[in-house]
């Protein structure tokens, strides 16, 4: 399936979807950590290269484990996956999203590389995609809110430079 279509459907059955009943089995929760990483004054855009939204753009980062504090998983995965070491700056929001089949909680920070130099280690493909390019790519569902309130961040943060 293609991302766009995956995007449609999502957002299709999200609109859709009754209350659910107190007796329904509840839907697995996922709890999970993304990085909006800046430098020189983009962002960085991730293509997911396997799963269920394979070729879906994506922040990264990936599930907490037990017993780690959100900044913690954020640091490990974006090692694992970029082989950078981030600095998660500000907790810019946290999404709750239902799928069809988990419910999404994705605490997502706005973060800066501390070391390193980025290697694509886990997705397809990366860009860095200035403010007036977020709505380039397709993002994964849950992230269009994300994205929104991020473009809102980013022109905040202008106005203010502009008013220096
Ligand atoms: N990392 C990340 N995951 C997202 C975003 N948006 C979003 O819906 N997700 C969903 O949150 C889950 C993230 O878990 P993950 O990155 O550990 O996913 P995964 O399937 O690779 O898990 P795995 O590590 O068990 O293989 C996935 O279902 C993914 O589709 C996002 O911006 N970043």
């Amino acid at each position: 399936m293609n991302a766009t279509k995956a995007t449609n459907e999502m957002t299709e059955t999200n609109r859709t979807t009754e209350p659910r009943a107190a007796t329904d089995t509840p839907r697995k929760r996922i709890e999970v950590v993304a990085a909006i990483i800046r430098h020189e004054g983009r962002i960085l855009a991730a293509q997911r290269g396997y799963g269920e939204f394979k070729d879906g753009w994506e922040f990264p980062g990936g599930k907490t484990e037990p017993g780690e504090t959100p900044e913690r998983a954020l640091v490990r995965e974006i090692e694992e996956e970029l082989a950078v070491r981030v600095k998660p700056e500000v907790l810019l929001t946290t999404v709750e999203y239902d799928y069809p089949t988990f419910h999404l909680t994705m605490h997502c920070f706005l973060s800066t590389i501390e070391a390193g130099e980025i290697e694509m280690k886990e997705h397809e493909a990366l860009r860095w995609l200035a403010p007036d390019e977020l709505d380039r790519v397709e993002w994964l569902p849950a992230d269009v809110e994300v994205v929104e309130k991020l473009k809102a961040h980013l022109a905040l943060d202008a106005g203010a430079t502009e008013n220096l």
